[in-house]
């Protein structure tokens, strides 16, 4: 029997006869996704999958043809069982998950309670690192350069890596050269009395930097083979919009290669610094918003075809509200990769609203988990699932919106009034969250992680009310919030029906409402003081209503 990898114009790559021990063997899924991580690997996109009981077919749409990978394996002429044995799935540890050394110890302990897998670990910077960098930054910035080491976030920073270097027994100089740099770039941000977003990138990048290096010095030192990387180095290739930064589709391909390469050449498991990347104009450190690990994690799960994704959190899954908010929250044990999608788009800290984009278009489950509580079963989230029973999945609260309501001075009717407003978003780069139309007016709320991740906000909003002005009588609100209701918009009725109740029970009025086109999510504009008590309230009628 044989198996085959063709390309288009049906030219054969290679054939491996199952006599021997093989690459590929006929009709087993393994097979199959390592086929199709080579494809990647290789810059080739695969139009089509083929399968028949003697040989399994994968079709590629490009000649350019360099498997270096399979032709290295070939002229060893060994058994291929490290591609049997390839990645199984992606692990991402947030902070939280990774603060001190006994944090990891436990990490480490809970990667090998799972023996048949394989996994790419991710890792975010240990604890409240990220943040401790840029007020060290900001400090740096007036402080001059002879306090550069009393800024306390600095001694903390240094304090917490030492210590963990420590604690595992592993040597120093894992991270001693990365502390030295990072104090030498804050004097350098001391001297030109400024922090850029692209320094803000660079500077930040030095806790995932470290929590991997530290991370897989442990691993090995404890006889598990791993190998340390920087997503920056091994092809995460993003925008230039430095400390939001976008992946770009060439990342996949070239972090294949890598990974798989490596792997084939020498497995070790692979620890790679989530929430970084590099940018491909400026080849400078890149970061992908904040809580960015978690499309670090996706990003890999696509790019190598694996099984499942899972991030681990400090909490039992996706749940039913921010427990901030509401501290008896639930955990929901299955979404959509649209519901998940929109929730995290639409406020919750949990998930990086970015994250779920390569987990869909790879069609690979995501598993929310808790690294505190391995044992809870955790949020499931995959392409379809049962909805029939499903009403409201879970409420989410995005503070601090500001509103706009437009409406048109022209007579009604006038055609373009929609595609002007809009025209004058576009060319200000402001983006639109949630809209409300009719034809001669419209309401919406413009999306704060792009606006108020810039500077001289207020003038930007002046400038778009004066340009809205020339067609329109405009009113800019501030202070809102929009609470979402993510769940079965097949049910809105019921959702409206209990909500309105609700609302008016607490005397809450809602000034704008709209129903998305992923018919997941019903989102209502409220005032900002209002919100969270809403958001209780909310919870109380459609989560807990059964238990009183
Ligand atoms: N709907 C929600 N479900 C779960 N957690 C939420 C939700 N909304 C907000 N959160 C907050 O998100 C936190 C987990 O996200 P994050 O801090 O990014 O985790 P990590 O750093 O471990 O990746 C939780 O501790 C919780 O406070
Ligand atoms: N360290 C980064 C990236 C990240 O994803 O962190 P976490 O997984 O802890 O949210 C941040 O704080 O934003």
């Amino acid at each position: 029997m044989e198996a085959g990898l063709q390309f288009a114009g049906v030219k054969t790559l290679c054939h491996v006869s199952s006599r021997r021990s093989s690459y590929f063997r006929p009709l087993r899924p393994k097979w199959l996704r390592f086929a199709t991580s080579v494809a990647s690997a290789s810059g080739l996109s695969h139009s089509s999958v083929k399968s028949s009981c003697r040989s399994r077919v994968l079709k590629v749409s490009c000649e350019a043809v360099s498997v270096d990978v399979l032709q290295r394996k070939e002229t060893e002429n060994q058994g291929f069982d490290e591609a049997e044995n390839q990645m199984t799935c992606v692990m991402k540890f947030g902070g939280s998950s990774v603060a001190n050394a006994e944090r990891m110890r436990e990490v480490a302990e809970l990667i090998l309670g799972f023996p048949n897998e394989r996994p790419v670990i991710v890792l975010s910077a240990m604890g409240k690192t990220t943040n401790k960098l840029l007020l060290a930054g900001e400090k740096a910035v007036g402080c001059g350069v002879s306090n550069i080491s009393s800024i306390e976030e600095l001694s903390f920073i240094k304090a917490l890596h030492l210590k963990t270097v420590e604690e595992l027994g592993i040597d120093k100089s894992t991270i001693a050269s990365r502390l030295e740099e990072l104090e030498q770039l804050l004097k350098g941000i001391a001297m030109m009395k400024e922090l850029t977003l692209r320094t803000k990138d660079y500077l930040v990048s030095f806790g995932e930097c470290m929590s991997t290096r530290i991370f897989a010095a442990y691993l090995n030192k404890i006889g598990v083979k791993a190998r340390q990387y920087d997503a920056f180095e091994i092809g995460f290739i993003t925008t230039d919009d430095f400390t939001n930064a976008d992946i770009l589709e060439a990342t996949y391909p070239a972090v294949a290669k890598k990974l798989i390469g490596d792997w084939v050449y020498e497995p070790a498991i692979p620890i790679v610094t989530g929430f970084l990347g590099k940018g491909w104009r400026s080849c400078a450190v890149t970061t992908l918003g904040r809580g960015g690990s978690d499309l670090t994690a996706t990003t890999i799960g696509k790019a190598l075809g694996l099984r499942e994704i899972q991030v681990w959190k400090d909490v039992d899954g996706v749940l039913t509200c921010d427990p901030n908010i509401y501290p008896r929250a639930e955990p929901v044990p299955y979404l959509t990769f649209d519901e998940a999608a929109e929730l995290a788009y639409f406020g919750a800290q949990v998930l990086h609203p970015q994250s779920m984009r390569p987990a869909r278009e790879g069609d690979i489950p995501v598993r929310v988990k808790n690294s505190y509580n391995p044992n809870a079963p955790g949020t499931l989230i995959t392409r379809t699932r049962d909805m029939s029973k499903a009403e409201l999945t879970s409420i989410v609260l995005k503070r601090n919106i500001t509103m706009l309501d437009i409406v048109s001075t022209r007579m009604l009717g006038q055609f373009g009034f929609l595609a002007k407003v809009f025209s004058t978003f576009e060319d200000l780069g402001i983006s639109v969250d949630v809209v409300a139309t009719s034809e001669v007016s419209i309401s919406l709320t413009l999306d704060p992680s792009k606006l108020w991740s810039r500077e001289l906000i207020q003038q930007e909003l002046d400038h778009v009310v004066e340009e809205l002005e020339k067609i329109a009588v405009v009113n800019l609100l501030q202070h809102r919030s929009i609470i979402s209701l993510i769940g079965n918009v097949q049910k809105s009725s019921q959702i409206l029906e209990k909500a309105f109740r609700v609302l008016r029970t607490n005397k809450v009025n809602v000034q704008m409402i709209s129903q998305g086109a992923s018919k997941v999510n019903i989102s209502l504009v409220v005032n900002d003081k209002e919100a969270e008590q809403c958001v209780r309230a909310l919870h109380s009628e459609f989560f807990e209503s059964d238990l009183l």
